[in-house]
């Protein structure tokens, strides 16, 4: 197949984030109310709307999702999790993920399972050669929430449902997750700490969030060590220090290991104008980042690679950062400019400076264990 499948449904876009711009508002806290939380579902509902209105959707294989079973979650999460997930979605005001900053809904849990059933669909879709590779514009994200605890605004963790899906019911033996969201993936840390059947790579600002996980020496456990592969880069880093991260690191990994399926955990948050974090990447950035991985894919999967939807929670430039992704992934140009550029550009961000090299360079001995 020559197509890129596209996932995308309307519930991604109802998903409830609450009246405070991060926390409940409150009066005593003088904390006041906002028309948009930070990871209000309008951000990603804009991507999906620039990605039909530039004509990019034509180019795209529209895939259905259905929602994840229990039993899909369960390969990943505890059933106390599942359980309390779906009490606290009886409630009439919905209930939290876990950590109590991570709102959902009145009914949230189905918004969640579909989320997961689109990771799980685009997978199934890639690996049976329906489509090339596929892009899932799912919500609620998923790469915080552990095996026992939905976090940082993530329910389930869909990625880790997807590749144990991808494990147990498709047959494959490795595959691999690249998450560049600007976040530790500390998620998939948890799940597959000691599997040597995922190899777990994070790219992600150093101690950014969560602020005590993603260190160079988290590698893994028993079976698993050597198979989780962090790279924690300082602030302020933009194309420079991505690519030779992905050119010194997280290419060569994965020309070790040789997964048979490629997962990314794609948020949009190390971009220049995100409010979560602070690196300069704009979306000419991630599509560089894009086009590596494709590549990579070529070299050792046959091309079989799926981008989810993780963070990023600027609404003016997610829309750009994810359509330049998504463009890479399907051979098309639209030749939709990236509105921000201008401004953006003339900001730096684009040069590999020493002690962003000397933090790449860190990491490249963790390389040696991945057989
Ligand atoms: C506030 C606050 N207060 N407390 C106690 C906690 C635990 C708080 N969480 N902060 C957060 C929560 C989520 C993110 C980013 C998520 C993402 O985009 N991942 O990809 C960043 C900071
Ligand atoms: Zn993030």
């Amino acid at each position: 197949a020559t197509t890129t499948g596209y996932i995308w449904n309307t519930l991604y876009g109802w998903a409830d984030t609450g009246s405070g711009g991060i926390f409940p508002p409150s009066v005593d806290a003088l904390t006041q109310p906002i028309a948009h939380h930070v990871a209000h579902p309008d951000t990603k509902r804009r991507l999906h709307e620039l990605i039909s209105a530039s004509g990019l959707i034509d180019s795209l294989r529209q895939l259905e999702p259905g929602p994840a079973t229990r039993e899909d979650i369960l390969r990943v999460h505890d059933a106390a999790h599942y359980e309390r997930i779906l009490s606290e979605s009886a409630l009439p005001k919905g209930g939290d993920a876990g950590d109590g900053v991570s709102p959902f809904g009145n009914g949230g849990h189905h918004i969640a399972l579909l989320a997961a059933g689109g990771a799980i669909e685009a997978v199934r879709a890639v690996a049976d050669g329906t489509v090339r590779n596929a892009y899932a514009l799912i919500n609620p994200p998923g790469h915080h929430a552990e095996r026992a605890t939905g976090r940082g605004f993530c329910i389930f963790n869909n990625g880790a449902i997807a590749a144990a899906h991808a494990l147990e019911t498709l047959g494959l033996q490795r595959v691999a997750i690249v998450d560049w969201d600007v976040h530790h993936g500390n998620g998939a840390q948890d799940i597959f700490r000691e599997s040597s059947k995922v190899l777990n790579i994070s790219v992600h600002q150093d101690r950014c969030f969560p602020s005590d996980s993603g260190f160079r020496d988290e590698r893994g456990s028993g079976d698993g060590f050597g198979y989780t592969l962090n790279v924690p880069l300082p602030p302020g880093g933009g194309s420079g220090a991505y690519e030779y991260a992905f050119d010194a690191v997280v290419l060569p990994a994965l020309r070790a290991y040789r997964p048979e399926l490629i997962i990314v955990a794609s948020g949009f948050d190390a971009s220049m104008m995100d409010p979560l974090a602070r690196m300069m990447l704009r979306a000419d950035g991630f599509r560089s980042l894009a086009r590596k991985i494709m590549d990579v894919a070529d070299e050792v999967a046959d091309g079989k690679l799926v981008c989810l939807q993780e963070g990023g929670y600027s609404p003016y430039y997610v829309p750009f950062c994810g359509l330049a992704v998504v463009e890479e992934l399907a051979g098309v140009s639209t030749g939709t400019a990236d509105a921000f550029a201008p401004i953006l550009g003339p900001m730096g961000g684009d040069a590999l400076l020493a002690h962003e090299r000397e933090a790449v360079d860190a990491a490249k001995e963790l390389l040696a264990d991945i057989t």
